[in-house]
């Protein structure tokens, strides 16, 4: 079942539109992961769904609720953790998740509970008398997280959590998204690094200035893309002729030999017989295999091919 559903949605600025005709539906228990270079409208998205800005036409629903019409109704079901630090700095860990179960209706003791459980799950329970100016920037980010997910959200969105903050409190902060989807909320992850993405989430959607511009499981992406894969031979001398053979192959796009010619990568579109075919050209011309190794196609190639660019371009 939907738990979020983008019906047509467009965000205008001036002339230039910023999120172009976005529907997408994402599934109760999902990691929805959304993908895309700088710029390319994942924060407006966010911000759209969150009811922090409002989109120029279309209608965003989570749990059957509209944006447009019940806001209170969809921002109750969801925890923001936005790009920006939301936290204050003179108040304790401890009264900063205090000030967001307040807002979100909490009193009394099950507030401290919620407080408690919060501080805990983000590892921060023994630092929760201290103030975040004496926190590194990952222990900020973490008690971002405790503030936005206090209120037990159905839907929890993490806009870009992990930029700029050290590998531990990274690793800290993907584990808790697991952990927060086994205990039952759905989340939405945008990031630029396809590493993160590609680790945590179910399903994920690239956008593209603006354009979801494809959507799936990653083996539904690669079927998408028509994905090709590297394939890399270490061998006891030069191809040479046999290089040519296997140009002549219609699923080879391309050979590299590397400097002593022995480890040669070879990007193919995957087909059946592809691989029994290269090593036969290969035994032909009395080349001996050391060493195959197969590189899994990933994220970043997949929007290299479908966009021409890496996710990194500004
Ligand atoms: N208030 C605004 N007025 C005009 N243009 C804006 C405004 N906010 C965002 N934009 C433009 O909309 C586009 C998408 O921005 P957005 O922040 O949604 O992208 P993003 O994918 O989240 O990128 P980043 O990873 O840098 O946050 C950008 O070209 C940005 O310059």
């Amino acid at each position: 079942m939907s738990l979020v559903s983008f019906r047509d949605v467009v965000k205008k600025y001036d002339t230039k539109i910023t999120v172009n005709h976005l529907s997408l539906d994402i599934g109760e228990g999902e990691v929805f992961g959304l993908l895309g270079p700088n710029g390319a409208g994942k924060s407006t998205t966010i911000h759209m769904l969150s009811g922090l800005l409002n989109a120029s036409s279309g209608d965003i629903t989570v749990g059957g609720y509209s944006i447009k019409n019940q806001p209170l109704e969809v921002k109750r079901r969801i925890g923001l953790v936005p790009q920006e630090l939301a936290i204050y700095e003179t108040l304790t860990a401890r009264e900063n998740v205090t000030f967001f179960g307040k807002l979100y209706g909490l009193r009394g003791k099950l507030l401290q509970e919620r407080v408690a459980e919060a501080l805990q799950f983000v590892g921060l329970l023994e630092r929760a008398g201290d103030k975040p100016q004496t926190f590194s920037g990952g222990m900020k980010r973490r008690l971002n997280i405790a503030c936005a997910i206090m209120h037990r959200p159905k839907l929890i969105i993490m806009d870009e959590p992990t930029v700029g903050i050290d590998p531990q409190s990274r690793n800290h902060i993907l584990d808790s998204v697991r952990e927060l989807n086994k205990l039952g909320s759905t989340v939405i992850y945008t990031s630029h690094y396809m590493e993160e993405v590609e680790a945590i989430c179910s399903r994920v959607g690239i956008l593209d200035n603006g354009k979801l511009i494809a959507c799936g499981s990653k083996e539904e992406l690669k079927q998408q893309a028509g994905q090709e894969e590297k394939l890399i031979f270490e061998i006891d001398r030069k191809l040479g002729q046999a290089a040519e053979e296997m140009t002549q192959h219609p699923g080879v796009r391309r050979i590299d030999e590397q400097e002593n010619g022995t480890t040669v990568e070879v990007t193919v579109k995957e087909s059946p017989s592809m691989l029994q075919d290269l090593l036969f050209i290969i035994q032909k011309h009395g080349i001996t295999l050391r060493k195959l190794t197969r590189v899994e196609p990933n994220l970043e190639s997949m929007f290299l091919q479908m966009t021409g660019r890496t996710l990194r371009d500004e």
